[in-house]
């Protein structure tokens, strides 16, 4: 569904963040990206966002090359990103940021909306009980909470997760990763990024390692898991 083919990538003309970075992500699985601070994850997903154009390399999204998409042209393309930041506007209340994706797509959205919007709402209990209140007035777990339910309610074919459970209790991180797993039972793919390596390497189908800006190692998760990868055991400090 998604591949990146060496694509390198940086903010600065001169400097390189991404260098050669080929990875992967098929409909209703997940991919794992994993890496130190700084290796470079959140920049995959900029790239992705075409929030940066790749120097180098191409990222092609089924048979289209999306290499520098406007970012605003993604939910056309059926792709959404839950970035790590919150993207949520804070003055407009939970409902008006969940709708608001879907204006001036009503040929898209138009009949399923209603129909979608309910079925949210039974879905994310929070987002039903505050949909009435600005989105900055919410905690940090119930703001996340009302990124799945935006994301949901388009029904990406792709969905780009960066650090879903960062400064979450355990509980509520373990929410998140529930409703990630149901994302990808019901067809989507996911790129999802974690400091949890643990937890990424167990729900993902494939596992991608990146370092210093470049894909040192990628597979499949029996390759990751159990034993883990020499790369990841010296991250967690198991090889001592
Ligand atoms: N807007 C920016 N302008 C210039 N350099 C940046 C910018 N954003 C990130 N960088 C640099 O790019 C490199 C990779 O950063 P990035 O945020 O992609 O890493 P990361 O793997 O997501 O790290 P973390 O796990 O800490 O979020 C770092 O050296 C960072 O300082």
């Amino acid at each position: 569904m998604l591949f990146l083919d060496k694509v390198t990538a940086g903010y600065a003309q001169d400097i390189d963040v991404l260098r050669d970075v080929s990875l992967e992500v098929h409909a209703g699985e997940i991919s794992g990206l994993i890496g130190l601070n700084g290796a470079g994850k959140s920049t995959v997903v900029k790239t992705i966002c075409g929030f940066l154009a790749p120097k180098e390399g191409s990222v092609r999204f089924g048979e289209q090359d999306i290499s520098g998409i406007a970012p605003h042209k993604l939910i056309d393309h059926g792709i959404c990103c839950i970035p790590q930041e919150s993207s949520l506007f804070p003055y407009l209340t939970v409902e008006e940021n969940l709708l608001l994706p879907m204006q001036g797509r009503a040929r898209k959205y138009g009949n399923t909306l209603r129909q979608r919007y309910e079925e949210v709402l039974d879905t994310f209990p929070t987002v039903r009980e505050k949909r009435r209140a600005q989105a900055g007035d919410l905690s940090g777990g119930q703001q996340k909470q009302v990124e799945f339910a935006k994301a949901w309610l388009q029904r990406p074919t792709l969905c780009l997760i960066d650090e879903p459970s960062i400064g979450l209790s355990p509980i509520m991180a373990e929410g998140v990763f529930t409703w990630i797993e149901r994302f990808a039972k019901a067809g989507m793919g996911i790129l999802l990024i974690d400091h949890n390596v643990r937890r990424v390497v167990k729900m993902s189908d494939r596992v991608h390692v990146l370092s210093l800006g470049r894909i040192t190692a990628a597979g499949q998760r029996k390759d990751f898991e159990g034993d883990l990868h020499e790369q990841v055991k010296q991250w967690l400090g198991l090889n001592f």
